[in-house]
């Protein structure tokens, strides 16, 4: 394993992953992969998770065409150096924020969706220069060999490496230093990973789960919210990360939901959802029986068949579920649906923020004042109102936790921005060292009252601000002409403090053996005054 990741450590320190020609191949061969490929990833996905051709292309393959479109389109204006803001002492030197690579990046990919989570995180990492190892989930194990196997047919073998392999893989991998890690999981397992990551200082990005609350409001289109609850607690068989884990209504709300649910159910999968090529199954017998417990002692209002041998779980409602229930502690991760019944928005509000902050929150209502208002009053790592799960879809907003959730997000720029270091460069010349010598010893209040104005000084009125910059660097131009023209002590230097750092070329031999000295102002305080003026 040691020798397989300083492979691609040697790979990355070659150089040859930072081009952004390079780059922008590498994703073009990627998108190809997908184009090439889309029947055998499409297969090994339905085989993972018992999903049919469409629902696969739907949720992972075109999240993926998507994101790759958007990367190949905007790369080169990412990869560009940004211009940095300066002040009065480096006006005359190049200040930017360059973005570089931060290294070998490690990307473990979790099973519900197996090709999207991991393959989106890849993108990010390869459009910003980085070498990385794959680690797919072992629990989908049929997506993770077909990634074992594609990827190198289109990807540079030696930057990009595909490690497959259970726990004592993972842990092994764990062990070695990576300049960036992603994991997707449970977080029990994120904080394994973060504290192998400290031992070598590296930093990680952990896409947790959590138990996502959905308000309903009284004054909301109950149909539509229903369908589109059902929509996104019941897809991928509830084991989706930002489904909606449990509902939060007004008592009088709960019978409806149920009945609007249970008829939307019929709708979707029709009377035999044993039958519905668009319902999936439980991953594994150990998640199987760990949803099953959940059921325990609940008051099952819809659904709650099971069947071991297949690992199905109905769709199913629980009604008047007490918040202590088991149900209510930990991630659902299964279609199971509880209802907890709250007096009204606030107590809503109360309850969501007494938790862990979960992954999304959603909020159903007509009321645009009572969404802003509880999203104002809550936290979690995305929201949508009036949907569920659509955020994800949006490459312009940064997906990710917060608190127990995970931290950093990923998408798009964001995932670009995840996978790189912002390197700030400041390039100056080795002239003008007259004005630099404020900062060297010995000294003086004068050089602090300097310091303060050079480097405190805001001009934020864009083009008037530039226009009395320029004023005044004349003015300062002037006087310290003036000042060349009269021999100055090296006292004078010492008491009066430093000149204006600005491009005086003297014109004779005489001015010129003063241009690297400390010429002192005349009246600093008239300066002062003129660049307290609100510019
Ligand atoms: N925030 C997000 O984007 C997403 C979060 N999730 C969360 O992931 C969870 C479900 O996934 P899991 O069952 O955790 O996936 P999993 O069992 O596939 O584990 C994820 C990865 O962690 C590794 N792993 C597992 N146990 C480990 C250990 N003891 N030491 C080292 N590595 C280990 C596995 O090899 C795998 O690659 C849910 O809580 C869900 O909410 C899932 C999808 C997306
Ligand atoms: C056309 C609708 C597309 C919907 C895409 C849903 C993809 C959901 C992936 C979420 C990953 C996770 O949260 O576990």
């Amino acid at each position: 394993m040691e020798s397989r990741i300083q492979r691609v450590r040697d790979a990355f320190a070659s150089g040859r992953s930072r081009p952004l020609r390079f780059r922008l191949q590498q994703l073009e061969a990627l998108r190809r992969m997908v184009q090439e490929r889309e029947k055998d990833i499409l297969q090994a996905i339905g085989a993972d998770l018992c999903k049919s051709e469409f629902n696969a292309y739907s949720q992972e393959v075109i999240t993926i065409l998507g994101e790759l479109d958007l990367v190949l389109e905007n790369l080169s204006e990412w990869v560009t150096a940004t211009p940095a803001k300066k002040n009065l002492l480096t006006m005359l030197d190049e200040a930017y924020v360059q973005p570089e690579p931060l290294g070998v990046v490690l990307i473990i990919g979790a099973w519900n969706y197996p090709f999207v989570l991991t393959i989106q995180p890849l993108i990010g990492a390869i459009a910003a220069g980085n070498a990385v190892i794959i680690k797919p989930s072992e629990l989908s194990e049929k997506t993770a060999q077909l990634l074992a196997k594609l990827l190198p047919q289109y990807l540079d073998q030696e930057l990009y490496a595909v490690i497959n392999g259970g726990i004592p893989e993972t842990t092994e991998l764990l062990k070695q230093r990576f300049d960036h890690i992603l994991y997707t999981g449970n977080t029990a397992v994120g904080r394994i990973v973060m504290e192998a990551a400290a031992k070598h200082l590296t930093p990680v990005t952990l896409e947790l789960g959590g138990k996502s609350p959905c308000y309903i409001d009284t004054d909301c289109d109950l149909d539509v919210a229903c369908r589109r609850i059902t929509w996104g607690k019941y897809m991928n068989c509830g084991q989706t990360c930002i489904a909606p884990d449990y509902v939060l209504c007004e008592p009088s709300l709960q019978h409806q939901i149920v009945q609007k649910i249970k008829e939307t159910v019929k709708e979707f999968y029709g009377e035999n959802i044993k039958e519905s090529p668009d319902y999936e199954r439980i991953i594994n017998l150990r998640h199987f029986k760990r949803i099953l417990n959940l059921l325990e002692g609940q008051k099952i209002a819809f659904g709650g068949e099971t069947d071991e041998a297949t690992r199905y779980v109905a769709p199913t409602i629980l009604t008047d579920v007490d918040p202590e229930a088991r149900v209510m502690q930990e991630e659902i991760f299964g279609p199971i649906l509880p209802i907890v019944p709250v007096k009204d928005a606030d107590e809503a509000i109360k309850f969501i923020n007494s938790r862990e902050k979960p992954l999304a929150f959603y909020i159903f209502s007509h009321n645009d004042k009572l969404v802003r208002r509880m999203i104002n009053s809550t936290s979690s790592g995305g929201v949508t109102a009036n949907d569920v799960i659509m955020h994800f879809t949006l490459s312009s907003l940064p997906f990710g936790g917060v608190g127990s959730s995970g931290m950093g997000a990923y998408h798009g720029k964001y995932s670009f921005d995840t996978f790189s270091h912002q390197r700030p460069c400041l390039l100056k010349s080795l002239k003008r060292e007259g004005a630099n010598k404020l900062r060297y010893p010995p000294n003086s209040q004068s050089k602090v009252d300097w310091a303060k104005f050079f480097i405190l000084k805001r001009f934020n009125r864009g083009k008037l601000g530039l226009l009395l910059l320029a004023l005044l660097g004349i003015v300062a131009a002037v006087l310290l002409k003036l000042r060349l023209r009269c021999p100055v002590s090296s006292d004078d230097h010492r008491s009066h403090g430093p000149a204006l750092s600005l491009r005086v070329r003297p014109d004779t031999t005489e001015e010129r053996s003063y241009s690297n000295s400390w010429l002192p102002l005349p009246n600093y305080s008239s300066v002062k005054q003129l660049m307290n003026q609100s510019f």
